[in-house]
């Protein structure tokens, strides 16, 4: 099975993606495309030497053109915009989705069978982009969203804690936006349940951080938003198609009737292998778990209704 793994967007996110999976030197090759060539070229060439200064034997290179990306298993999409302070991912949409055209026609072109790891935000539509303009069977195409807000939770949980770093699994499901479910229920420091830990007040606090957590870096940042966390997230992906794991990860896919919903993009747990999307893990979701997760569909439906009107029209 090919190893090779193309980064279409060198941009911040790109690049830790890039980087963690050179260190790791599981994919032999890794190419980078952006529209500013010269970026890819530079970062290639400064990645290649950090793999050899590790030992690594990946060789990161900068694609010419898109002929370039041909023969990759995984392709990961990072190119589009970043928000800036007081915008929110929504406001990216119709910007990001012609870019996410752009890209998905020429990957899919070159690629053809590649899986593909969107990025690009707002995440939960332009993974629909991408499924809809690359006609795609939707095993192919996985957003990266749950890994990074469930890492945050995790880390929230520390913080109000003090211990426990390294054994809190944190669980979020729904879309990459202000209505996402962070699921404190399913989630445990060394097994132990949450609510054995913490008050109500400390479970409501963790789960509200967590749903702004990307607009707090924002706000520090100024000019972009969050890498090294989505780069890492977005790696550990990759990672576990190219090695035909089968570990579950929140992802966000095209839902078929699970958790009652049909043709919207949305995160839910994931069995991740060599075919992308292997299969959709249903949890057993209480009543009021169940209403924020019908909510949070429902605001990725109003983009994708919007797309749909005002965009794929054209
Ligand atoms: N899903 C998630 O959890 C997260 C999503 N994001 C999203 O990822 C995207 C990238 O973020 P950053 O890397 O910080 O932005 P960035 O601005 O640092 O990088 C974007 C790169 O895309 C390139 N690009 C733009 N149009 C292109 C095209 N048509 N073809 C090839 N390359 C193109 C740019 O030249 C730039 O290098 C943004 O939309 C951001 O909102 C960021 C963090 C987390
Ligand atoms: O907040 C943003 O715009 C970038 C992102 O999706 C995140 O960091 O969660």
């Amino acid at each position: 099975m090919s190893n090779k793994v193309s980064i279409v967007g060198a941009g911040n996110v790109g690049s830790i993606v890039g980087y963690s999976l050179a260190m790791q030197g599981l994919a032999h090759e890794i190419v980078l495309v952006d529209r500013d060539p010269d970026r890819a070229k530079g970062k290639a060439l400064d990645m290649s030497h950090s793999a050899s200064a590790v030992r690594s034997h990946s060789i990161v290179s900068a694609a010419k053109s898109y002929k370039d990306i041909e023969g990759s298993k995984v392709v990961v999409i990072t190119a589009g915009f970043p928000r800036k302070p007081g915008m929110t991912r929504e406001d990216l949409l119709f910007k990001n989705a012609e870019i996410m055209r752009d890209v998905i026609t020429n990957v899919r072109e070159y690629a053809p069978d590649a899986i593909v790891v969107t990025v690009s935000n707002p995440l939960d539509a332009m993974t629909y982009t991408a499924l809809r303009v690359g006609k795609y069977p939707r095993n192919q195409v996985i957003g990266m969203a749950g890994i990074l807000d469930s890492a945050r939770m995790a880390y929230f949980i520390y913080e109000k804690l003090g211990y426990g770093a390294g054994q809190i699994r944190a669980s979020v499901i729904g879309g990459h936006g202000d209505f996402m479910v962070p699921l404190p229920r399913y989630s445990t420091v060394a097994g132990v349940p949450l609510s054995d830990l913490l008050t109500e007040k400390e479970i409501e606090e963790v789960v509200e951080r967590t749903k702004h957590a990307g607009a707090e870096i924002v706000g520090y940042l100024k000019t972009g938003s969050a890498y090294f966390a989505p780069g890492k997230s977005t790696a550990i992906m990759v990672e576990a198609i190219l090695r035909d794991s089968k570990q579950i990860h929140p992802c966000a896919v095209l839902l078929d009737g699970e958790y009652g919903v049909k043709n919207v993009v949305n995160g839910v747990p994931v069995m991740l292998g060599k075919d992308g999307a292997e299969k959709v893990i249903e949890v057993t979701l209480n009543p009021c778990e169940r209403e924020q997760f019908r909510k949070s569909t429902e605001a990725v439906e109003e983009m994708i209704n919007i797309l749909e009107d005002k965009f794929f029209k054209d």
